[in-house]
């Protein structure tokens, strides 16, 4: 059955493999599994070509096409099209192509990079530890949420022998690659090194997007039957097959823009490349190619402002003379694109079809009069998007020297997210922490108790009021108290200066918390330190939304961590996408980081297991209300002020606590400590995050 030229059904040899593992016998089930991805890619690579090279046939033996109505346009090619394709792919596969019709679930597993992870352990037992890694790796690029591997995953990193080239994504999508890299020099202003990746990644993003047009063509022979109540006739059936490859057609500008492990799509993939491009290329003095960016960028939002404004400008700069015209790529692109979606949306609002418009360019009077309600909303999130992002370039400076913005938004996949670096310096993180644990030391109770969160961690926290109260006992140094008013308050204006200029940020509350792991519960643990929540509404992962009601906190609009130390295992705050499980990005934490994000449903986050040592942070939350003012700290700052009046006095007392007016701790308001609601179920328990299954035997595929 190997004969050259001759592809072994993938499913087969994908079946024997998990056979092989589950018998433990690994190195059968290497070689079959890599068989199997080898095949997988082999029947792809086919298919393109041969769509491609019919796709040329059918143009020529139809002929130009005729005037008319375009169904009867496309009648013939269609037909021959479908014949030139069993033909091409028979003889490339040397079987009929249905021989390598796959069932959904296996089709499935492999657009998962399922059978990386089985690879991962088969590798791992045959000591092939690189080959052990990149498996992993390619595997969790797709499966961000999947726990075990995240485990596993961090196994390697720690492990001697493993090279960080190592982590490489067997799979990786060239045009991915090269957007993040794009994206990453753009933000750091290093407009010469984006310019040239972001401009593979659109040549890039162009070419996977036609072998993904390609793939749409001829009958769907890896589709399963459609069960068709009524027979149509031969001319609908052909229409509404033209009207499939061209809805399919419109789809893949959605692959492209959908990173490997994201769900939802980077909008306006290729626009947005012409937007960065124009303004890079300006930065670094080629005012020509910026304009023709400008220009190709009008061709979807021809009436634009900011673009057209600079489009003026380039005109100026350049002299009238100069003609400036869109890249010839993207004319083609945006032609044709309207072309399909004028076809598709004659045949939604005529024939009853339906279309999930992928772009937020697509001109008004285009879109037939009933859909225009849902596209207009599409568009208006589209439009606060791009505010957003034009509202961080006019950001202004932080208001304290030496921090910076380690991350933004965009580089953690999401919206109002960011991380600031260097808050506090080492020596300040190291007197906090004397504090936390001088704190659980007092002798009045304030202990570590179980997290309300995990029963393999226990959780201290500290309020600004508890603190100055411990510093009046003598408990804790009153400098440190201080600085824990000072830190939080600096972290305040930070957040208030990034995400709410000229609008006033109030504290809600402000939390100093350890999470502690429980030696010897760490065995199996497979739950996390914090499960996902959002901080201001219920989340539902089920139905996708956010109850603002209580319990949750529902006046927080904005939330901040700020981190003390790293010198702990697992612990790292992540956010995900609605779904909860969805892994969108990932913080480290370190001494001075600062996270912040906005306290919605866009920001729901979690904490991974602490799975050895403490790791101690400040939690901030923020809000606009005067009214739900934190009132813990008016106290905390009255008790400050008093202290440094009488230390003002000509007999100055003692360092700390000799002044105690008697009052008793148990007079003071006490905070609510510890759970603050918002206990979704993380979902350990889902498939995607176990091991795989055993399949079932391939006649019941
Ligand atoms: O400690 C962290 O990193 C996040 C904690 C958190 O999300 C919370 O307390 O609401
Ligand atoms: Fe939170």
């Amino acid at each position: 059955a190997t004969s050259p030229g001759r592809l072994v059904p993938y499913d087969l040899l994908y079946a024997d493999g998990v056979r092989a593992y589950f018998a433990r016998d690994w190195g059968r089930a290497a070689e079959l599994l890599q068989r199997a991805l080898h095949s997988y890619a082999g029947l792809r690579a086919a298919r393109r070509a041969c769509r491609a090279a019919c796709r040329r046939e059918a143009a020529f033996l139809g002929g130009p096409p005729r005037a008319g109505p375009w169904e009867a346009a496309l009648f013939g090619p269609v037909l021959q099209r479908a014949d030139c394709l069993q033909h091409c792919l028979g003889s490339r596969l040397g079987a009929a192509p249905s021989a390598h019709r796959a069932s959904l679930a296996i089709r499935r597993d492999f657009e998962r990079r399922e059978p990386y992870n089985y690879l991962q352990v088969a590798f791992f037992q045959l000591k092939k530890l690189d080959q052990a890694v990149s498996a992993a790796h390619t595997f969790f690029v797709a499966n961000p949420q999947h726990l075990q591997m995240r485990e596993d995953i961090e196994k390697y990193r720690r492990m001697s022998g493993v090279k960080s080239d190592n982590f490489r994504d067997l799979e990786a999508t060239p045009h991915w690659e090269a957007y993040e890299a794009g994206v990453q020099h753009y933000n750091a202003d290093e407009y010469l090194q984006a310019v040239a990746r972001l401009e593979e990644s659109l040549t890039e993003a162009l070419s996977a997007l036609e072998e993904c047009r390609a793939l749409c063509e001829g009958p769907r022979e890896d589709e399963e039957e459609e069960e068709e109540e009524m027979q149509p006739g031969l001319y609908e059936a052909i229409a509404a097959h033209y009207i499939q490859v061209l809805k399919c057609r419109q789809q893949c500008v959605l692959e492209i823009a959908t990173k490997p492990g994201r769900i939802s799509a980077t909008e306006d993939f290729i626009p947005s490349h012409l937007d960065l491009l124009q303004f890079a290329y300006n930065q670094v003095g080629n005012q020509v190619l910026a304009a023709e960016c400008a220009a190709s960028y009008l061709l979807f939002y021809p009436m634009d402002e900011p673009m057209l404004e600079k489009m003026k400008q380039y005109h100026t700069e350049l002299g009238e003379d100069t003609a400036v015209t869109a890249r010839e790529i993207i004319q083609h692109y945006v032609q044709r694109s309207l072309m399909e979606k004028k076809l598709i949306y004659y045949a939604v609002e005529h024939l009853g079809e339906s279309f999930d418009d992928p772009d937020l360019w697509t001109p008004d009077e285009l879109i037939p009069e009933n859909l225009k309600g849902k596209h207009r909303e599409d568009q208006e999130k589209q439009k606060q998007e791009t505010l957003d992002v034009k509202e961080m370039k006019k950001r202004g400076p932080l208001p304290f020297e030496g921090i910076v913005v380690t991350m933004d938004s965009h580089q953690m996949n999401g919206t109002q997210r960011v991380v600031f670096d260097r808050v506090l310096t080492e020596s300040e993180c190291k007197d906090l922490l004397r504090l936390t644990k001088a704190a659980g030391e007092a002798g009045d109770g304030y202990r570590a108790r179980r997290s309300p969160h995990t029963p393999h961690e226990r959780f201290e926290g500290l309020t600004v009021l508890k603190a100055m109260q411990l510093a009046q006992n003598g408990d804790v140094d009153w400098r440190d108290a201080k600085l824990f008013l000072q830190a939080s308050e600096k972290s305040r204006k930070i957040v208030e200066s990034y995400f709410t200029p000229g609008k006033k940020l109030h504290f809600s509350f402000t939390h100093l918390v350890c999470r502690t792991a429980v030696d010897e519960e760490q065995r199996g643990r497979m739950d996390l330190s914090h499960p996902v929540h959002a901080d201001n509404c219920l989340l539902d992962p089920e139905g996708q939304e956010c109850w603002r009601e209580p319990p949750a906190y529902v006046y927080r609009d904005y939330s901040g961590i700020l981190y003390l130390n790293d010198d702990f295992q697992g612990g790292g705050l992540f956010f995900t996408e609605m779904d909860t499980v969805t892994v969108t990005a990932e913080v480290r934490p370190k001494c001075g980081r600062l996270v912040a994000f906005s306290s919605g449903k866009e920001n729901p986050h979690g904490v991974w297991a602490v799975r050895r040592g403490r790791r101690c942070a400040m939690a901030l939350w923020y809000t606009h209300s005067q009214e739900h003012a934190e009132q813990e700290r008016v106290k905390a700052e009255e008790v400050m002020q008093q202290r440094a009046v009488e230390q003002d006095r000509p007999n100055g007392r003692e360092r700390q606590g000799a002044d105690h007016s008697g009052r008793s701790s148990s007079e003071l308001p006490v905070s609510s400590s510890g759970a603050r609601g918002m206990s979704w179920r993380h979902k350990p328990g889902s498939d995607r995050t176990q091991r795989p299954k055993e399949l079932r035997a391939r006649d019941e595929f």
